[in-house]
């Protein structure tokens, strides 16, 4: 009361659900451990030596943490430091001038036409390429393909296309570099989210030992790779001056800035832009269609659906083969798919990209459902458990139903994105939002139209591995069929041959 507290009002914190240790323990199934204790409190702590941790599901307090209040919350100190050996100074770990430099750079190479026509050519020609591949080296005999590894592979590939002008070559197997610095990648992504529970790991990194040796040599391969893009494409740039100044890629537009205001940015600079930007897209793109893929197989009825609307707003010609295909997918068609839009969103409703995502406080505060925060907490909104609150969606939450992203005329209805938080909101809203939507409905919208996928194991299940995005443990083992009239299926098997792949006697 206010005379036992010498006239102050009792500050009303959020509910102790358990410990770091908890956290800890339950580190193999994340995610799922947060949603149980999110169905028993909206809002809820978990107790460390240093600072409390925050969780809340209650879209209130997301607003209030993403835009409302968004000043007092941002990376902070600690995590910066635990990502810094990962992804340094780029836009996913800085706050204030830094952020807000990158963030204009950015948003004013996200909105150009030049991108937006140079990604999507890009999209269609990988996608093109992943369905010869499909066909070359699964569909013969019903051969399983693990089609979560082609889509990791044919993102990268995209992404170092767009991003740097680069052929990564990982989807044809043609170099062994593209695959190491992948493979780093996810180690070292993988070890960045364990150090937020670790809280021995700067005296480990100190010494060298365990998990901070490994995490050493992951960030050693990634940054030989890097650098080499780099010296790669300074060198081509004064190789061919005129030609260079109309390259398109991400990476071309920042070196030619660079030159006009010398000095702007170095070397490490353009290193951790590239890593930011290979996080931000591949991981959640990649990571996104494949659960999509995987949903698909366990709603046959929505494959059924989704290869029908794409095959009324593109062309119901199947005599169309592969290398033709692509070209239907015009601006108009994409947004005609209004039900893969859907269908994409629900995928990122259940299985968000970024399942969990924390902000700093940088001063005390309340937050709108009255509970106290205080500075240095550790604030998360929980899009992973959010996704499955009934209390936000219905006794259906669950479920992954696309229709009720739909009005009565097919016509997609956008959610709030404090309740739908995939890409976050407010003014750090994901700035590749429509960027992934255009990959992603490519990219399906090629594969739905030439396959249909089953689990290869019918009652498998598929779990996730603990890092920043929410990645699938292992395989995505299918089996694809071809519904295609013969005659685009061979048309479809020049082209797998054209890309390495061996299709002679399928059908
Ligand atoms: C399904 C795909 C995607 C999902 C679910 C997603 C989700 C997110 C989320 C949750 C954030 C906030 C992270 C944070 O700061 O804590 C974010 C930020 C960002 N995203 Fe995405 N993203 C996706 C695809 C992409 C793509 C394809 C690109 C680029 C081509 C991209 C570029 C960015 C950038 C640059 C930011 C940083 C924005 C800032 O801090 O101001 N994203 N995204």
């Amino acid at each position: 009361s206010r005379g036992l507290l010498g006239g102050k009002k009792r500050k009303k914190y959020p509910p102790v659900a358990g410990t770091v240790l908890h956290q800890l323990l339950n580190f193999g199934r994340f995610v799922e451990y947060q949603t149980e204790l999110s169905r028993r409190h909206r809002t809820f702590r978990m107790l460390t030596p240093t600072c409390n941790y925050v969780y809340t599901v209650e879209p209130a307090n997301v607003e209030h943490i993403l835009k409302t209040n968004f000043a007092n919350y941002g990376k902070g100190p600690m995590t910066h430091a635990v990502m810094e050996d990962l992804l340094g100074d780029g836009i996913f770990n800085v706050d204030g001038a830094m952020w807000r430099q990158q963030r204009k750079v950015a948003s004013l190479e996200f909105s150009t036409r030049v991108l937006r026509d140079y990604s999507s050519a890009v999209f269609r020609d990988t996608a093109a390429e992943l369905a010869g591949i499909i066909l070359g080296a699964a569909a013969e005999e019903g051969e399983r393909v693990d089609l979560h590894d082609l889509l990791m592979r044919s993102t990268l590939d995209s992404f170092f296309k767009v991003g740097f002008g680069v052929n990564l070559g990982v989807l044809s197997g043609s170099t062994k570099e593209g695959a190491a610095f992948a493979r780093a990648f996810d180690d070292a992504s993988e070890q960045v989210l364990y150090r937020f529970f670790d809280l021995l790991w700067k005296v480990k990194r100190f010494l060298n030992v365990s998990s901070e040796a490994a995490m050493k040599k992951s960030v050693r391969t990634i940054n030989d790779f890097v650098y080499a893009v780099i010296d790669r494409k300074i060198e081509q740039m004064s190789r061919e001056q005129h030609e260079f100044a109309k390259k398109e890629d991400i990476l071309s537009r920042f070196l030619l800035e660079r030159e006009r205001d010398l000095g702007c940015f170095d070397n490490k600079y353009l290193r951790d832009i590239i890593l930011n930007f290979v996080i931000a897209g591949r991981d959640t793109t990649s990571g996104t269609l494949s659960w999509f893929f995987y949903m698909l197989c366990k709603n046959p009825r929505v494959q059924e659906k989704v290869a029908q609307e794409v095959r009324n707003a593109t062309t119901g010609d199947d005599d169309v083969g592969v290398q033709d295909f692509p070209a239907f997918l015009t601006e108009d068609a994409i947004n005609k798919m209004q039900y893969l839009h859907a269908a994409l969103t629900e995928t990122l409703r259940l299985y968000p990209g970024v399942p969990i995502d924390v902000k700093y406080c940088f001063s005390d505060d309340t937050l709108p459902d009255g509970h106290a925060v205080n500075k240095g907490d550790m604030v998360n909104y929980q899009p992973y458990p959010m996704g499955r609150m009934k209390f936000l969606w219905g006794n259906d939450a669950e479920e992954f139903r696309p229709e009720r992203w739909l009005d009565d005329a097919g016509v997609f209805v956008p959610e709030s994105n404090f309740k739908f938080t995939a890409f976050q909101a407010g003014p750090r809203i994901c700035l590749g939002k429509e960027f992934a939507y255009r990959q992603m409905k490519i990219v399906s919208a090629v594969l739905v139209y030439f396959f249909r996928f089953e689990m290869w194991d019918i009652d498998s299940t598929v779990g996730y591995r603990p890092m920043l995005t929410l990645k699938m443990d292992g395989p995505l083992y299918l089996r694809a069929f071809c519904p295609v009239k013969l005659h685009a299926i061979s048309k479809l098997k020049t082209l797998s041959s054209t890309f390495g792949g061996d299709s002679d006697g399928w059908v």
